[in-house]
């Protein structure tokens, strides 16, 4: 029997991200390929025309897994009865800024869609906040939205991590989906950790380290961090605007593995007793030191 549809909001759905994102789900990259879906996309009213042209695009491109488009500049009928909400509405950093330099333009619209979400979403919608700075904008939604729980609330650094799975497999000449247990800890920042320790690569004997084929720890602390912490930085400076095709895929990657990906039903859980060398604890503590900077100053913008 054919399932019923899932509504997926996509917030700044008029922009970069927003325009690569939307025909990914409805092929099913997000949901899954017999998974039909409603799209919802908002926007802000200077940006209703562009809008409403990719609306026309997604009913042009026939998706037969597509069963209805909301495109709205108003956020409560964005919000109304969403399964997933992909928040990726708000202001992209220019070469030159850190993420943090968009904090004030950004974390007012999340505390102001936090109760939108909350009180018209679907009971156990699952939130990515995309974005930036996309932590501590999951935080402000997270603190104004407490009746979500806060399992349900999450942020985009599947793009990290497919960066460093990417830096790995081409520095190994391996696929890309035989390299597994890569982490990035902490802040979607130039701090962020980038932590091959507990990787491995599947080869036809087994599982090998990743950093015993790499064999070059030289590389590994220093070159391999600083390409996948600066990567964003690097798009920035090659294309003039911020990631798109990457981060919109790597969202998608999020959601699927989130829903599909885990025997619980889409239960996440922390991986218990890893162990940490002092080079990994000093990584995490500045990262750490830097998302609780981000948290006081997301709530003096707010004030
Ligand atoms: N976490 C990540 O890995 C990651 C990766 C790439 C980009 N980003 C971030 O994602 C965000 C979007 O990037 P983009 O390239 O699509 O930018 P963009 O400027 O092309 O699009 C953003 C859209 O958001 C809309 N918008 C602004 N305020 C809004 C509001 N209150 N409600 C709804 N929509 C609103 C804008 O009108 C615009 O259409 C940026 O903050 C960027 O830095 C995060
Ligand atoms: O770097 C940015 O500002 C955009 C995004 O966060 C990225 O990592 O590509």
């Amino acid at each position: 029997m054919a399932k019923e549809p899932l509504r997926v909001l996509v917030t700044g759905a008029a922009g970069q991200i927003g325009y690569a994102l939307v025909p990914m789900v409805a092929r099913g990259a997000m949901l899954g390929p017999d998974q039909p879906v409603i799209l919802h996309m908002l926007d802000i009213a200077p940006a209703a025309e562009p809008l409403n042209g990719v609306k026309m695009e997604l009913v042009d491109a026939a998706f037969p897994l597509l069963k209805g488009v909301v495109a709205t500049t108003d956020v409560v009928e964005a919000c109304t009865g969403v399964n997933v909400a992909v928040m990726v509405g708000g202001f992209p950093r220019k070469e030159g800024m850190e993420r943090k330099d968009v904090m004030s333009k950004n974390v007012s619209i999340y505390k102001s869609q936090a109760s939108a979400l909350e009180k018209h979403a679907a009971p156990n919608c699952k939130v990515l906040v995309v974005a930036n700075p996309a932590n501590t904008n999951a935080l402000i939604l997270k603190e104004f939205a407490p009746s979500i729980p806060q399992k349900n609330i999450t942020c985009l650094t599947r793009l990290d991590h497919n960066r460093a799975l990417g830096q790995v497999s081409e520095r190994l000449k391996v696929q890309v989906a035989d390299v597994n247990n890569v982490i990035i800890w902490g802040n979607h920042s130039s701090t962020q950790y980038p932590d091959v320790n507990h990787a491995s690569v599947k080869t036809s004997s087994g599982a090998k380290p990743v950093r015993e084929l790499v064999a070059n720890d030289e590389w590994l602390k220093g070159e391999f961090i600083t390409t996948v912490q600066q990567r964003g930085a690097a798009i920035i400076k090659a294309r003039k605007f911020s990631s798109a095709l990457s981060a919109a895929s790597s969202a998608c990657d999020h959601i699927r593995d989130w829903v599909l990906g885990t025997p619980e039903n889409g239960e996440w859980s922390i991986v218990q007793g890893l162990s940490i060398d002092e080079f990994s604890r000093k990584k995490l503590d500045a990262t750490a030191q830097e998302l609780s900077e981000e948290k006081s100053l997301a709530y003096s913008c707010l004030q």
